[in-house]
Parts: C-alpha cells; structure tokens; sequence
C-alpha cells in the first residue's frame, strides 16, 4: 500500500451486495445512492465552487470540533490550518510527472499578445491610480483578482486542511461510517447541535474525491484511551460505504484527546479568504470560551498568517439537553418509530415517558378522548395503523402545553455581549435574551444585541447572525434577520439614524430544530411568524434600552450646550448691566429718581466701586451653575435616581443549576462565579 492511498484497491466491496433490486430488461428505472445525490448536487451543501468549497471544508470542521469539545463540557482549543500546495507539489504527491505545455493555445487561461496588452495597460492605470491615492492618504480598493493575470480556473489550487481539536474523539470502529457514509452520524437526536444532518464530512471527503482524489485521514482518540486511532479512507460514491485503505490503532504517547481530521481538496483563498476570516472571527465572537488558532501556510512568505483567537471567558453556556418530542410536533412515520423503538409496555407509559407535556393524569384523558378501542393498559406494540392515524389526529387538535426552553443553551447575554465589545469596540450596546418560542412543537430562544459605533463598522446597519452557535455569512438578504432589521424596526423611534449611525445587528437563534433553507445551513427563511416576530421583539427591546442611553446622552448635551450659551453672554450681560447701574450712580441730585432700601443700597455700592464689573461676571457664572446642577437633579429624580443616576441590578434565576450568576444592567451584564 503506498503512502498517500492513491491507486490503492483496498477491501473493494464485494460485488452483487449491492441493494438496489434488479431490474426488468427494458426498464429505465434508476437509483441513486445518498452520496451520489450529493455529489451531483453538492451545491446544496455548501459546495457550490472550489473557493466556497474549501470555506465549508473549514467550516464543517470546525463546528464539528466545537460539537466534541462542548459535549464532554471541555473548553475549545482548535488548531486550523489551511496550507497551500502548488500544482507542483501536487502533482508529486500523486506521483504525477509536471508536464511543459506545447500548444499553449490550448489552455483556458491563454492569453492572447492583444490581451495581454490591454491587461498590462489597465494595471498600469490602477497602479497609477493607486499611487496617487496613497501620496493623499487615502485608503485605496485592493485590485480585484481579475486584474492579477489572465483570466481563467488557474485561480484555483489545491489545499490541505487540517483541524485539530481537544474534543471526545471517536470510537475506533465507528470512524470509518462517520466519515465514509453519508446521512450518519451521532447527532440526530433532538438535541440543540451544530451538526445535524451527518453530511458535513462526508461532502469535505466527497469534494475532496471529485477534485483531487486523495483519501481523508482521521486521527482519535477517546479520553483515558491508551490507543490513537488513525483511518485514511474514501467513499465509495455508488455504493455510499466507506473506502478503508488504512485502519490502525497506534501509540497514544501525549495522552491526547480529540480528534484531528486532513483534507486535501481544491479551493481558491484569494476569493474566499476574506469570508473564512469572517467565519473565524465571528464564531470568536460567538463562542468566547473557544481558543481558535488558525494558520494559513503557503510558498508565498507575505500571503502566509497566523492569527490565534484567544479565549475570553472560562465559562461555557451548559451543555443541551436531549429531549423528547412534543405531541404537537410528531407524524404518523415518527409515532410508528417510536412504538417500535420504546421499551414502555402500553399506551399509558407509552405516551407519559416518550413525549414531552403528558402527565399521567393527562394521558389517561388522552386514551378516554380516543374511544373505546383504547384502554390505558393496551400493548401498545399492538396499536393497529388505524388506531395510531387516531393518536395522530388527537395529537394535531389537542392543546398541550408548549415545550420549555431547558434543552437548549443559548450563547446567553453575557458572551454575547463580551464578543461584540471584544469584536467591534462600541460606543453603545444593549443585550437582551428572550423567553422560550415554540415553532412547530420545537423551543426556540432568540437573543439579541444591538451596538451604536465601534471600529471597523460601515455606517447603517450591520447584521451578524449566528443560529445553534454557528454564523451565518451567505445569504444574508433572505435571511429573516436582515429582513427584519431593515424593513420591521423603525430605527428612528429609538433615536437612531438607520443611513448615518454605525449599528450592529447581532441575533442569535437556538432551537431543537432550526429551520434553515437547504442543508448548507446558510440562513433561515422569512416565512415563519413564530421566529420573526421574536426576533423583532428581540430588536426592539434593545433599541428601548439603547434609546434610554441615547436620550440621557442628548439631554446632557442639551444641557451642555445650554450651560454653554448661557456662560458665553456673562460677560456682555455683565458690561451692560453695570454701565447702566454706573449711569445711575452718576447721576446729578435733581435728576435723581429716589429709589429706596436695597436698590439705594446697590447704587451706593457701585458707587464706592464694591460692587465691580467682576462681581456681577461673577454672581452670574455662580447662578448659571446652580440652575444647571438644580436640573441636573430634577432629570435625575424623574428618572428615578435621588443624587447621582443609578440604574438598577438583578439577580438571574438560580433554577437550571448553572453555576454561575449573572447581574444584568442596562450598561453591564456582570458574571459572578462562585
Ligand atoms: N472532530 C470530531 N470529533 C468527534 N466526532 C466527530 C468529529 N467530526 C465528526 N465527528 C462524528 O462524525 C459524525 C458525522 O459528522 P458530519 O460532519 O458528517 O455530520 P454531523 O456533524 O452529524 O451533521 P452535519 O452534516 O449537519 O454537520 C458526527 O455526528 C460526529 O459523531
């Protein structure tokens, strides 16, 4: 067997045990296995063109990653490296001798001399351009691909990426089914995960067969094992299997858990690098907790980087729940399922302890509504079909209570708030985390962020969406947040300028079930009420705690400037009002009007010059003072505040046995563990 597997013909399945029936003569009937479906159809996963391919190759990788490491409740430390391999390498590394190219005409990205001209020419103008704009400081647009050389695929090349993780590894002989067959894997449970559909590899591996040939390799290792697994294997598209060429245990020496997975695959980093720092550095965000280091190595010493993602927090959310299913929430197909796979023995346990919100008291009036057929104590492996399309229907009109959100774990107030002033420094943020939602019988809490300012935020509004703890970065303008943030809030109301302001918009959905579109986890559609009314509420209510800040913030200013117009005149109104008391000092006995007590008294005083100019410039800047301090309190106590504004503190729920408490304020949210 040679190293790299390529021309191996390992343990090739034996033939005739294929399942797909055998077919009469003149038949045109054909089946298609899941992996080949896939294959043809890999767009629907992500992996629509090398560039987007090697971005969800990372991708999967990681979330897969992050999905081990929580599971065993154990702190994120992930190594991502993408490295550059040249055509050459390549071509090494499969034992493929280079060839020159002769008819250079032949190849897609040939150049004619008049092409070729009109390149150079255009990339002497923006150089020129360039040039100028940097001798005035101003940031130029970096030069689109296009205008690097001639066009064509040459763009693309090949890359091997490695993820690395302190994960639960996996077991030995499961290794090969988890990544050589698609739709499998441990995650189908209803459960709160990333990785739900048992694809996400299987298509790295998929892409990775379609562009280069060369098997996957996978190294685990279970926590207390004294064994590394390794595996390199394919797939066996036709027949959805995996293709083993190497199964072997071999010397844990570091004690190492986890699991560390290498893919050689054909992407292209100049067109998506700048969204697999995104993904990056938003799953930083959203998982503060995690430590991301992630290395980009290429022949090229200036395209090289690292940038490591430090850990900001030490507390994880809790690890999900699984949960069973809600009554209102099942089919006909998963009661039949669930029948078959319960170990309860009748109806009445049966519908007590496998869904969620049946007491006993309440399944015994489910079995009564039923009708006669039915008795608490029937088998209830002896449900006829027409006696389950009955439980069906009683499910779909009965009223059940709505499953509480104690499966999930959302990110929670507190990391979310760290990662977005961790990520973009705002001048403002407001955090607020909703009540438990049920969409079709699955809880759903949304939480929401709301930021004013920052670094490197673009003015108008910025979406960042994250759903089960993963970003979202694709198709972002059908996605039921960017909808709801640009259509449904009315920016104005809470005091903020939709065009000029620079605001981020930062949602995070979780659910037992997240409803995207399509199985590459892109966004979530706009059609379902449930979420797009809780994600507008989400919005809102930190806009309402954003514009409280707002108003304060403009009132002072208004007092500041009032405060300021008012200091500016003291000396005019000083001038004036003292010429004129020094005109009537002055003035000659018979023209003299009487005046009496204290005027009397204020005259004389200026006359003998003890009351100056200074004094009144004085006694001015003093009252101008004491009324605006007297407001000051005035506002303060309207507010709420008796001497200096205070704002209130309280204490979270101890309930769900975390072991941490939060004080929520509406400038900070302060974790206390004991
Ligand atoms: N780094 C890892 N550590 C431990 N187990 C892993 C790792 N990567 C994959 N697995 C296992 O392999 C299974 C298949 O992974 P795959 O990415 O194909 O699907 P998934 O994560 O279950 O779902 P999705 O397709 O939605 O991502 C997972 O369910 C998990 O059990």
């Amino acid at each position: 067997m040679d190293d790299n597997g390529i021309g191996d013909s390992p343990e090739e399945p034996k033939k005739g045990k294929s399942k797909t029936p055998k077919k009469a003569k003149d038949s045109v009937l054909k089946q298609k296995s899941p992996a080949e479906f896939f294959a043809e159809n890999k767009n629907i996963a992500g992996f629509d063109n090398p560039g987007k391919s090697l971005y969800t190759t990372v991708r999967e990788l990681v979330e897969n990653s992050l999905d081990s490491a929580e599971s065993i409740k154990v702190l994120p430390s992930i190594e991502v490296t993408i490295e550059e391999i040249t055509k050459m390498n390549f071509n090494t590394m499969i034992g493929l001798v280079d060839r020159e190219r002769v008819d250079t005409a032949l190849y897609d990205d040939f150049e004619s001399a008049k092409a070729r001209e009109k390149r150079l020419a255009k990339e002497a103008r923006l150089q020129e351009i360039q040039a100028k704009n940097a001798s005035l400081g101003k940031k130029g647009k970096e030069p689109s691909s296009n205008t690097k050389g001639p066009k064509g695929r040459g763009e693309t090349s090949f890359f091997k990426v490695i993820c690395k993780d302190n994960g639960r590894g996996m077991p030995h002989d499961d290794i090969p089914n988890m990544f050589g067959r698609v739709l499998s894997g441990t995650k189908y449970g209803l459960k709160q995960t990333r990785g739900k559909f048992g694809l996400g590899a299987k298509m790295a591996l998929i892409w990775s067969k379609m562009s280069t040939g060369i098997p996957i390799e996978i190294s685990s290792s279970l926590r207390g094992q004294s064994y590394t697994s390794f595996c390199r294997l394919d797939i066996d598209i036709h027949q959805n299997i995996p293709h083993i060429h190497l199964h072997e245990k071999r010397e844990d020496k570091e004690k190492w858990h986890g699991a560390e997975i290498q893919v050689i695959i054909e992407g292209n980093w100049t067109t998506y690098r700048s969204k697999i720092l995104h993904y990056m550095r938003q799953m930083a965000v959203i998982t503060p907790y995690s430590e991301f280091l992630f290395k980009f190595i290429s022949g090229t010493a200036d395209k090289n980087m690292t940038i490591k993602f430090s850990r900001r927090t030490d507390v994880m959310p809790p690890v999900p729940l699984e949960t069973k299913h809600h009554p209102s929430a099942v089919d006909l197909l998963l009661i039949k399922r669930l029948i078959t796979e319960t170990s309860k023995p009748n109806l009445l346990q049966f519908l007590q302890h496998e869904f969620v919100n049946i007491s006993k008291s309440h399944a015994e009036r489910l079995i009564g509504e039923m009708g006669p057929d039915f008795s608490s104590k029937m088998p209830v492996k002896s449900l006829t079909s027409q006696q389950i399309v009955r439980i069906h229907q009683l499910f779909r009109q009965a009223k059940f209570d709505d499953p509480s959100g104690d499966c999930l774990s959302p990110a929670g107030e507190y990391n979310l708030r760290l990662g977005i002033i961790k990520e973009l420094q705002p001048e403002m943020v407001a955090t607020y985390a909703g009540s438990p939602q049920v969409f079709e019988g699955h809880p759903l809490i949304v939480e929401a962020g709301v930021s004013l300012g920052g670094k490197d935020v673009k003015q108008g509004v910025n979406i960042f969406r994250f759903a089960n703890r993963i970003p979202l970065l694709f198709e972002q303008g059908a996605d039921v947040v960017t909808r709801t943030a640009l259509k449904r809030i009315n920016w104005n109301n809470y005091k903020i300028n939709q065009v000029q302001d620079k605001i981020g918009v930062f949602v995070s959905i979780v659910s037992t079930k997240i409803p995207f579109k399509g199985t590459g986890k892109e966004y979530i559609g706009d059609d379902i009420t449930e979420i797009s009314t809780a994600v507008k509420t989400s919005i809102q209510q930190c806009c309402n705690q954003l514009k409280a800040k707002i108003m304060k913030k403009l009132q002072a200013r208004e007092r500041q400037d009032r405060k300021r117009n008012l200091t500016r005149y003291i000396p005019d109104a000083a001038r004036a009002v003292y010429l004129v008391l020094e005109e009537m000092a002055r003035d000659e006995e018979p023209k003299r009007r009487r005046y009496e007590g204290k005027d009397a008294e204020l005259l004389q005083k200026v006359a003998s010059e003890e009351i100056t100019e200074m004094t009144l410039r004085d006694n001015l800047i003093q009252h101008v003072e004491k009324v605006d301090y007297e407001m000051g309190l005035e506002y303060a106590t309207q507010n709420g505040a008796s001497e200096e504004p205070r704002e209130d503190i309280y204490l979270n729920s101890l309930e769900n046995l975390q072991n941490f408490i939060d004080f929520h304020s509406p400038v900070f949210v302060f974790r206390l563990i004991p």
